[in-house]
């Protein structure tokens, strides 16, 4: 029987989130601090000889052929020619659609995983250019170096801010990149800094104003958290963070959290736990 090999699927957060303009096609540009968590999602994948491609527990919510999974490892058979095929299990602890991407760091963990068990050869810079076609953020985690990040998110700039600990938790809402992006009354107009500026400012989130307005479980969660640490929210939401000192401080707070709020702890890592595992 065929081997299985597990692979970590890693959270981000965005530490900060600056909107610096629009572009023609509607997307808008950024500039945003990218880390890693110690936290995430993981794979098991075994690498098969008939070329298909199976999700062994799909999404209940998301249809196999838009599955990032499934996604990523027909768009690395198709670049590659690769007549290789593979079974893969998710085990999902991330919140779908949190702004910890999940979809994304799954995307770029199967293209990771895969290049090495397909043995398909590619460079880790070619695979982002590959992830950039399903999604903003999946050429950080191919990368899997935290990072300042510009464009769309795919020009990345080496940086290594401390490694905290964070309580993230997720209010009760689901909140659509989209709708925030298109919002009337989004900034978007902050002024383009270089990385040495936007570090050694205060660090805050563009569209974490609009969120709050709209969302009320977040406007509380945030004005709660806030009370004990800095706080802010990661990407379009929904999930906010805590930044602490300690583990001990940040199992503490995450103890206190309202019960019908979900979240876990955990501490920023420059280098992505794929990495780590699969490049020691
Ligand atoms: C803004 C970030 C920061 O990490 O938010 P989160 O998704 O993590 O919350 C991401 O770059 C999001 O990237 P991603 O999640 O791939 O966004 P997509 O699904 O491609 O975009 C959904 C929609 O949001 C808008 N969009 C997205 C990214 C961007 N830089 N400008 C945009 O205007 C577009 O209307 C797009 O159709
Ligand atoms: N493997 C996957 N894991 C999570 N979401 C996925 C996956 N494949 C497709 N999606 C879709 O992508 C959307 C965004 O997912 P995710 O990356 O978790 O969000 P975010 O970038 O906001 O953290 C989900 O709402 C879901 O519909």
């Amino acid at each position: 029987m065929a081997d299985t090999f597990h692979f970590p699927s890693p959270a981000k957060l965005n530490l900060f989130l600056y909107i610096t303009g629009k572009r023609a096609d509607g997307y808008h540009e950024l500039q945003t601090l990218f880390q890693f968590l110690d936290f995430g999602d993981e794979l098991a994948i075994t690498p098969t000889q008939d070329g298909k491609i199976t999700l062994l527990n799909p999404l209940a919510d998301v249809p196999t052929e838009h599955n990032l999974i499934y996604r990523a490892a027909t768009l690395l058979q198709q670049q590659t020619a690769c007549k290789q095929g593979a079974n893969i299990a998710l085990t999902k602890r991330l919140p779908m659609g949190g702004g910890v991407g999940g979809g994304s760091s799954n995307a770029a963990t199967v293209l990771v995983a895969l290049n090495q068990l397909w043995q398909t050869g590619l460079s880790l810079e070619k695979l982002a250019e590959i992830g950039l076609i399903l999604g903003a953020d999946v050429p950080i985690f191919v990368r899997g170096f935290a990072a300042f990040a510009e464009g769309v998110g795919e020009k990345l700039s080496l940086c290594s801010p401390p490694e905290k600990w964070y309580v993230v938790l997720k209010p009760n809402v689901a909140i659509s990149t989209a709708r925030i992006f298109n919002h009337p009354d989004l900034p978007r107009n902050t002024p383009v800094r270089s990385m040495a500026e936007c570090l050694s400012q205060p660090w805050a989130n563009d569209c974490e104003k609009i969120v709050r307005d709209q969302y009320s479980e977040v406007e509380e969660l945030l004005a709660w958290l806030v009370q004990y640490a800095p706080s802010r929210l990661t990407g379009t939401g929904a999930c906010v963070f805590a930044e602490v000192e300690s583990e001990d401080e940040a199992r503490r707070l995450f103890a206190q959290k309202p019960r019908n709020v979900e979240g876990f702890v955990a501490k920023g890592q420059n280098i992505s736990p794929l990495h780590q595992s699969l490049f020691p």
